[in-house]
């Protein structure tokens, strides 16, 4: 058998910001200039790395930007308070509150505060409810990153069995949707499902985003079959393992995300791409 595909987010990354970095361009003819704003409550690590990252993006690609970075102890009020004032301010099109939250702070509440087409990220219920029913709506960055990553294998998904593992609200379910909505037949697995192996080895297209390192070996891969590692786990060497057994699965599977360098930096530029589109419909273009 020859060797599985690598599925590269960080190539495919440059292709799409391409695109991007030209429509902003374009719109800065009209003097339209997208902007993004970060909410960071607190001080963990990974957190302020991811942020400074999206800022980056933003410079690169002509955005505005704004960070907002709140001490850990804010109140649930105070950041409400900024996501009133952002949602109100006319050179911001993009409002992204950066989770993990500080416990203390419901991140329902936060979510709900974001007015839907400044919502970004795709989490506020309007958004969530218009993806169920396929209406238009701003997508979550990482499953529309997934989606982005299999056609771009050039296989086809419709009339596919996709088999999505784990459920969470940011990954699995809106997968599994986006999934449907390119006429796929979607199964669900998750942590209670008995038989997932055999569940998972049917799969034409494989979606992993269960949070259990290197959980997925070859006996969960049909042969030939599409591997999407959303899992980003670190070990306690400092090194970062997907939850796909990538050395072993490769070897069966069709083209796969490594991790790292697959899923982890679609998130971001399709966080670009969600806030250039907020952009143009707050200005009454698309
Ligand atoms: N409001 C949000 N919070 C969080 C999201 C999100 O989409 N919206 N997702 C994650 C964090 N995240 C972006 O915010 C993110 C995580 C990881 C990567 C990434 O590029 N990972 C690299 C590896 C980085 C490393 O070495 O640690 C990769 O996979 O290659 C991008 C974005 C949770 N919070
Ligand atoms: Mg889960």
């Amino acid at each position: 058998m020859t060797a599985a595909t690598i599925i590269s987010g960080k190539q495919i990354s440059e292709e799409i910001r391409k695109g991007i970095a030209l429509e902003v361009e374009q719109l800065s003819k009209q003097n339209i200039r997208p902007g993004l704003a970060v909410v960071l409550v607190g001080d963990d690590p990974a957190s302020h790395v991811y942020v400074r990252n999206k800022e980056k993006a933003c410079q690169d690609l002509g955005f505005y930007s704004e960070v907002h970075r709140l001490a850990a102890e804010s109140s649930e009020d105070e950041v409400l308070a900024l996501v009133d004032k952002l949602n109100a301010q006319a050179s911001i099109h993009g409002i992204l509150v950066q989770l993990p939250l500080p416990k203390h702070i419901r991140e329902k509440a936060i979510i709900d505060a974001i007015a839907v087409e400044k919502d970004v990220d795709g989490f506020h219920p309007v958004n969530v409810g218009n993806l169920v029913i396929g209406d238009d709506s701003l997508l979550p960055c990482t499953p529309a990153g997934v989606i982005e990553m299999i056609k771009r294998t050039g296989i086809q998904i419709a009339g596919k069995h996709a088999v999505v593992i784990g459920r969470s609200n940011i990954v699995g379910k809106p997968v599994a949707l986006l999934l449907q909505r390119e006429n796929a037949t979607v199964t669900m697995c998750h942590s209670k499902t008995h038989n997932m192996a055999e569940i998972a080895s049917q799969a034409d297209i494989l979606v992993v985003a269960i949070g259990r390192a290197n959980m997925i070996d070859a006996s969960y891969v049909k042969p030939g079959a599409i591997v999407i590692d959303v899992g980003m786990n670190r070990l306690e060497s400092g090194k970062l393992a997907g939850d796909v057994d990538f050395e072993s699965v490769k070897e069966v599977s069709g083209p796969i995300t490594p991790v790292p360098g697959g899923v982890g930096p679609m998130t971001i530029t399709m966080l670009m791409q969600n806030t250039l589109l907020a952009a143009k419909r707050l200005n009454g273009l698309n």
